[in-house]
């Protein structure tokens, strides 16, 4: 079995409008039955797809795939044989489904061969156009269309394709050309009249489930990977939605690519626009070849599909079908027997025999070439497109945006009515009151940011994993677009709040000095967003970030210098004032708000006080042990660094994120392996250089 285009089988299916490559060609396949119509006939299949050279096509092999897992921990940990011995050749130019009931392994398979495993253990051996090569090979020359549509939910239809294509086609296309592929596809999709739509988020109801999916196979198809993976494509489709996908798929099969799905319980329509058919049982290999032919082999081995029934729901039915109530009335043997028994027939047929020696003896051994590989787009790339889409994403958010705005407002206004005109009130009142407020500013705009951010951030984390590990964007950009769009966001908010506050409060009336307070508030507000996206990057589960972070941010409080006096900590404990926003930030908000500042007693005082006479604020800040803990600027200057160093550490985290994603791949090819396969390159080269002179 070769990737032979020239046979009827693997001719093309009919196609229109050109697509994804710079060439036109119309063919067309004799063999895909009628499509379903419905009065508005414009689906994918109509659609032109030019052929993929024939030095970008890949064939994927491999054998003896062994792959499993550990389960459990510690002493309970055991280990789960998942794939056994599995061995199968994916072929350019045809489409390949893999079939079986669920638990078979096909999902597992899928990950393994396209590089996606992040746990357990992989033995064997994989090839690409007949060189030893690796998982993290293949990722560089594929897409993957995951299961589950994870894809930020505030962009529409267009705008994530668009995203995908300036992030992920080389950067020397024009603008006007990307804008023509993301068309292209759209349309080869059937999404144009979606393409306006919002995809839709938990909140707000967007595009439908199928729509979703096709949203995800578009941003992966836009970028023109010569080989795709796609793990249930159908799922959540209607039948002829289903049709029309599996119909693409096999179109951009018969232009060359690789195209290897999952696939539950294909209809018999979809069934007949199989070339090649793997089904799966208990993780390894039950059948593998040309689907049609699966018929015949089956009805040898004593199953024979009944006449007029859809092949694949017979495999179901009667062969893959575990419960021991067998649907087939004649059933000669229990799953237990015949699932084992039909595994075992496999290893013995011919078919594999076959196959065992087209990987040995590969039709290409040529490897790939660098023009298969993805393109990786480049920070300046990247950056404006993830500023612009998070900065969308922001505005979009609209009840986020509200819900911010009104808590800054609220809160404002409420510090301002409890604090009405402090210094009208009696002399301890005036310092109370003063140094309560701006306490209250600092740790408000701490808590309020890191909060606010850490459920955002963490509810994102997600679509971040699956875009960085699909090669969209680098950790860098993504941060740094991340960072700058919540900065204006950061700055404004807490702004409104005090300049209601201040003004109505009674702070000093001087302008200087509501810059300096406005600063500092600004920057606590800074931390706070640090400290959110950090705990966010360093907690998995939301649920425990949001329990653990107001448990760190308390002592930061505690030690801020309001409830201990600086100057009675006990030793062990100083060093935690040195490490708490909260108290740079309040101790220079208090020194800015005592300095030059006349505490002078009122009619409600006691006697003793109004003849003691007027007292500087700088009697407070020494009271409160400010006295050597820096100056204004000093305290200014520490909380930008320690907002820097928050910065790097959420950056961190997030590194640890991408690094504990790293994926499992298969062990390295042995040196005799290496040597056989260049051998066979170079026999190839030689062969080719006879066949050019002749
Ligand atoms: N991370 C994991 N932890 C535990 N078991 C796993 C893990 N991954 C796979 N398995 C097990 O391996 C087997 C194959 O799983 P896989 O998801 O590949 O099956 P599948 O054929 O794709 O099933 P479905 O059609 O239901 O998605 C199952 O028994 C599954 O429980």
């Amino acid at each position: 079995m070769t990737a032979d285009s020239s046979s009827p089988r693997a001719a093309p299916a009919a196609v229109a409008a050109p697509l994804l490559a710079d060439v036109d060609v119309v063919v067309a396949d004799a063999r895909s039955p009628p499509a379903p119509k419905t009065s508005s006939d414009s689906t994918a299949t109509s659609s032109l797809i030019p052929p993929l050279p024939e030095e970008r096509r890949i064939n994927i092999a491999f054998d003896h795939i062994d792959y499993r897992i550990s389960v459990g921990n510690g002493k309970k940990a055991v280990e789960k044989h998942i794939l056994k011995d599995v061995s199968l050749n994916f072929r350019a130019g045809k489409l390949t489904v893999i079939l079986g009931a669920s638990g078979a392994g096909k999902t597992s398979l899928l990950n393994v061969v396209a590089g996606e495993t992040k746990i357990g253990k992989i033995n064997g051996n994989v090839y690409l156009n007949g060189q030893p090569s690796s998982g993290a090979e293949i990722k560089k020359v594929s897409g993957f269309v995951h299961q589950d549509d994870v894809v930020l939910g505030t962009m529409t239809v267009l705008e994530a394709i668009t995203m995908s294509a300036k992030l992920r086609l080389p950067h020397t296309l024009s603008p006007e050309d990307k804008d023509q592929k993301v068309q292209d596809i759209i349309h080869m999709l059937n999404l144009e009249k979606t393409q306006q739509s919002v995809i839709g988020t938990a909140t707000e109801k967007g595009i439908s489930g199928g729509e979703r999916k096709r949203v995800c196979m578009a941003m992966e198809l836009v970028t023109n990977p010569p080989c795709v993976f796609l793990d249930e494509p159908t799922s959540g489709l209607d039948s002829y939605t289903a049709f029309a996908v599996v119909q693409l798929l096999r179109d951009l099969a018969a232009s060359g690519r690789t195209v290897i799905a999952t696939l539950h319980q294909p209809s018999s329509e979809i069934f007949h626009l199989i070339d090649d058919l793997v089904i799966m049982a208990q993780g390894e290999v039950m059948y593998y070849g040309d689907a049609e032919h699966s018929i015949d082999y089956f009805a040898r081995e004593g199953y024979p599909t009944p006449q007029f029934s859809n092949p694949a729901d017979h495999f179901f039915m009667s062969i893959l079908n575990t419960s021991e109530a067998s649907v087939q009335k004649d059933a000669r043997f229990s799953a237990q027997e015949r699932i084992p028994a039909l595994l075992d027939v496999w290893k013995k047929s011919p078919e594999h025999s076959a196959l065992l020696k087209e990987i040995q003896f590969p039709s290409r051994t040529d490897g790939i070439t660098d023009q298969s590989l993805k393109y990786k787009s480049r920070f300046v790339d990247q950056f404006p497109v993830l500023f612009s889409r998070a900065a969308r994403n922001a505005f979009r958010n609209k009840l986020i945006i509200k819900a911010k705005l009104g808590q800054n407002i609220f809160l404002g206004v409420l510090m301002g009515l409890i604090y009405l005109n402090v210094p009208g009130r009696n002399f301890a009142a005036q310092i109370q009151d003063r140094t309560g407020v701006l306490f209250f500013l600092a740790v408000n705009q701490l808590m309020g940011s890191s909060m606010g951010v850490l459920s955002v951030f963490a509810a994102e984390k997600q679509v971040f994993q699956r875009e960085f590990g699909a090669g969209f964007y680098s950790l860098p950009a993504y941060f740094f677009s991340k960072v700058a769009v919540e900065l204006p966001f950061q700055i404004i908010m807490p702004w409104i709040m005090i300049s209601i506050m201040y003004w109505m409060i009674g702070l000093q009336n001087d302008v200087s000095k509501y810059f300096i307070a406005t600063g500092l508030t600004v920057l606590m507000a800074q931390c706070g967003t640090a400290i959110g996206m950090l705990a966010a990057c360093a907690f998995n589960e939301l649920s425990v970030a949001l329990a653990i972070v107001p448990v760190i941010l308390l002592p930061l409080m505690l030690f801020s210098g309001l409830f201990v006096n600086s100057d009675n900590i006990p030793v062990f404990l100083d060093w935690i004032k040195y490490i708490s926003p909260v108290k740079y930030g309040f101790v220079g908000m208090t020194k800015n708000e005592f300095t030059g500042l006349q505490i002078c007693p009122k009619d409600t005082d006691t006697p003793a006080l109004q003849r003691a006479g007027c007292k500087p604020g700088e009697d407070t800040i020494t009271s409160l042990g400010f006295d050597n803990q820096g100056s204004i600027f000093l305290n200014y200057m520490v909380l930008l660094a320690l907002w820097v160093a928050l910065l790097i550490m959420s950056y961190m985290a997030l590194w640890r994120i991408v690094r504990s994603a790293k994926r499992v791949d298969f062990a390295p090819p042995s040196a005799d392996q290496l040597a056989k396969a260049k051998a066979a390159k170079e026999a190839g080269n030689e062969l080719a250089g006879v066949a050019v002179e002749k």
